[in-house]
């Protein structure tokens, strides 16, 4: 048809194919050679998650061509099947969302485990969260459809790897006989699961509604979005989660934040930034830090440092559990304090060597943005960092606009006929970027859009970190 873009190079189908095929190709063999000289074994889809079975995807090079067949193997898919249906594909991926949920709440994946290899019949798994063994099956089916378990033999079904990780690790009689407490101690994957299922999904459904407002359309506040219609409040959701009834809501988030260091290297925050070459005593600010999941893990590497964790009172006291379950002592010597604290209000802490803003530019509109940063810059020393970690957008085209002259600014470019963006494998910070419109009237931003917010509060950018994982890219600022 005529009127399609002629975009990225517009070669006969065919030969597009085979040419996504060969990217496939060489990549499985790059992994072949990468695995050979390290002696490791890339995990078989049949074995449970843990540290070790993901060492071999650890590695920088096999992370590189899983990237590769990732896209090229989602842009073949979408070259090969028929159009319509692709849509209706699309159009229909909230039913395995909503699956996945039911799946979660049910507490599935520790019957399977307490089951055993074999698995279960669908009446068991049922029996442990009292709903209909039929629609269970049903439900289970269409995750089994999409690789997340296996039906072993009609109605039953077992754990495979990917199914593992919906494992919170405890005994079905504990969650049951505390299932507000589910989370609490886990490393947070399955609060993520919670939560984008639960408040994310619902509100994503109203999504049309606050785009076509007349009021919401345009709107920068955060109380003015499809969550509000959704969910019926005038609250903005940090407001609302700390409601009466929503106490499990805000508890799961703040474990799911814990939980996003699962979806990419668990170390990620450790790198890109020279963490060891701060002073003894060195305070790290952890502005808006949550129960302080980032600060956890450097206080984890860097003994060296102090930490300030700040955030809104509920979630520090929902933190103190936290530490002191993961790192006891750390709060009673003063090596981490938590603090209530409002970031819009001026900051408290003067003599901060960092201030480490993980995914919290990402919730606010440029206008809140900018008065976050002001503060910070305000509090700044002449030797203190910004350190903004989020996801960086890209263009879904070549980009000729974009930064450069900052280290680590440039890009590489995927090969041909990918995507400039690298498509499917960078999907994830593009439904978090609609994520943050549907929940909070924030937005993922591009290192231009970040750049510009940094400079206008008193911020230069001096180098960046890229990252194609969800929240993993970082850019860094000192006073101007
Ligand atoms: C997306 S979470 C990120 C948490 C943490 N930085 C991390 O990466 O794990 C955003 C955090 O901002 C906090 N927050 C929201 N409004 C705030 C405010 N006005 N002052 C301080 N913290 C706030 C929320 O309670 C939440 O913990």
């Amino acid at each position: 048809m005529s009127n399609c873009a002629a975009a990225n190079g517009a070669v006969d189908a065919l030969s597009e194919l085979k040419a996504l095929s060969k990217i496939i190709q060489d990549s499985i063999s790059s992994i072949e050679a990468s695995l050979a000289s390290k002696n490791t074994e890339f995990p078989s889809p049949y074995t449970s998650i843990s540290v070790e079975s993901e060492a071999a995807r650890m590695q920088p090079e096999v992370d590189r061509a899983c990237a590769l067949i990732i896209s090229a193997a989602y842009q073949l898919i979408n070259s090969v099947r028929s159009p319509r249906l692709t849509l209706i594909v699309v159009g229909t991926l909230y039913t395995l969302s909503a699956a996945l949920g039911v799946a979660a709440a049910a507490n599935v994946a520790e019957v399977l485990r307490e089951a055993g290899p074999n698995g279960a019949h669908v009446i068991e798994i049922a029996r442990a969260s009292n709903i209909d063994p039929s629609k269970l099956a049903r439900v289970l089916r269409l995750l089994a459809t999409n690789h997340i378990f296996v039906e072993v033999v009609p109605d039953v079904f077992a754990h495979n790897r990917i199914s593992s990780c919906l494992d919170t690790g405890k005994s079905v009689k504990a969650i049951l006989d505390s299932p507000e407490t589910k989370h609490v101690d886990t490393v947070g994957s399955v609060a993520g699961v919670g939560h984008v299922t639960d408040e994310a999904m619902k509100s994503g459904g109203y999504l049309q509604e606050a785009l076509f407002d007349q009021k919401f359309a345009r709107s920068q506040e955060p109380n003015e979005t499809a969550l509000n219609i959704a969910f019926d409040t005038k609250l903005p959701v940090w407001e609302w989660y700390e409601q009466k009834g929503n106490e499990h809501r805000r508890q799961r988030f703040g474990i799911a934040m814990e939980g996003t260091k699962q979806a990419v290297p668990p170390n990620a925050i450790l790198e890109g930034f020279d963490w060891k070459d701060l002073n003894e005593d060195a305070v790290v600010v952890d502005v808006g830090g949550g129960i302080g999941s980032q600060s956890m893990t450097l206080a984890q590497n860097h003994s060296h440092l102090r930490f300030v964790v700040q955030d809104r009172d509920p979630v520090v006291k929902d933190a103190v559990q936290f530490w002191d379950g993961q790192l006891p002592g750390a709060l009673k010597s003063g090596k981490v304090t938590l603090q209530a604290h409002d970031f819009f209000a001026p900051q408290p802490v003067r003599n901060a060597s960092v201030f480490l803003l993980r995914n919290i530019m990402h919730d606010w509109s440029d206008k809140y943005c900018l008065h976050i940063l002001r503060h910070l810059r305000d509090a700044a020393a002449p030797n203190t960092r910004l350190l903004v970690v989020d996801s960086l957008i890209l263009y879904a085209c070549e980009d000729d606009d974009s930064v450069k002259g900052i280290p680590g600014a440039e890009r590489s470019v995927p090969p041909k006929p990918l995507l400039p963006n690298m498509g499917h494998v960078a999907t994830v910070p593009y439904h978090g970027d609609i994520q943050m419109m549907e929940l909070l009237n924030g937005k993922e931003r591009t290192l231009k859009q970040m750049k510009e917010l940094m400079e206008r509060t008193g911020w230069n950018v001096v180098q960046v970190h890229q990252s194609l994982a969800f929240s993993a890219a970082k850019v860094i600022g000192v006073p101007a």
